[in-house]
């Protein structure tokens, strides 16, 4: 069953074209990962699929009533406010305890509801913010890059809790990474972006696909390219258009 898809998504910011002629779908149970360097339109993408930006042309389309959980890249929370995990996850709406307690478990952070916003380490705040989407119950889970300042280990636990979460809660995930080697074992597809949809299909269709391999390299080269943002693929589009 589809959840969402996109048809022939443009996405303008300014006068820059930063999503072109995008299509793309997302079915019920899949983990599909979406790859590409910085700037490549990655979390515009998600954006727009949660309707948080209008498309110039194009549509987006929903499963009628789909509940989406959203984590996003980060979010600024004022650091000097006094609040628990517990009352931050109880806004802006009052939730059961036990809604929360398995939010928590699910998210890998049970033990933390009773501690202030503030004390949390990147990765337990990154992990709150994941049990604050599964408070949605969510058919469609959407991260923006989850493992944004994990170290290595960090990053496989929060793989395996996703793998968990989507067993759990029998939900798709769509989620923005950066790391190509686990990546490439973690998702049932993947989406290659730069501006437009590069290549797509199973993690061993994209990874020897020419152009996922013009944009990341082959092989260990390929994973350490992205970290170097190597860029030496020819577009057939023009991204930046005159300002006039
Ligand atoms: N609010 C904004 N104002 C101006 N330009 C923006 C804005 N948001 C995004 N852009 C531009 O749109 C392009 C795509 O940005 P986006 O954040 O979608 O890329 P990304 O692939 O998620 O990048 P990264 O890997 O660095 O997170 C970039 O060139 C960015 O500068």
């Amino acid at each position: 069953m589809t959840l969402a898809t996109a048809t022939k998504l443009t996405v303008k910011i300014g006068n820059t074209t930063v999503l072109h002629n995008v299509d793309f779908s997302i079915e019920q149970g899949e983990i599909l990962t979406v790859v590409g360097p910085n700037g490549s339109g990655k979390t515009t993408l998600l954006r727009a699929l949660i309707g948080a930006l209008r498309p110039a042309s194009g549509k987006i389309w929903h499963k009628p009533g789909l509940n989406i959980g959203y984590v996003p890249q980060r979010l600024n929370i004022n650091a000097t406010l006094p609040i628990t995990v517990n009352r931050f996850l109880s806004l802006p709406r009052k939730r059961k305890a036990d809604d929360i307690a398995k939010a928590l478990d699910n998210a890998g952070v049970s033990t933390l509801a009773d501690h202030q916003m503030s004390q949390l380490s990147g990765g337990q705040f990154q992990r709150v913010l994941l049990a604050r989407a599964l408070l949605e119950q969510p058919q469609l889970l959407i991260l923006d890059e989850p493992t944004t300042g994990l170290d290595q280990p960090g990053s496989a636990a929060m793989y395996q809790q996703i793998e968990q979460i989507r067993s759990n809660y029998n939900c798709a995930v769509l989620m923005v990474s950066h790391e190509l080697h686990v990546v490439m074992s973690a998702s049932d597809r993947v989406i290659c972006l730069n501006g437009h949809v590069c290549c797509h299909g199973t993690p061993a269709v994209v990874a020897s696909a020419p152009e996922y391999r013009a944009l990341f390299g082959s092989g260990t080269q390929g994973a350490l390219a992205l970290y170097r943002h190597d860029h030496d693929h020819n577009h057939d589009h023009n991204h930046t258009e005159a300002a006039e």
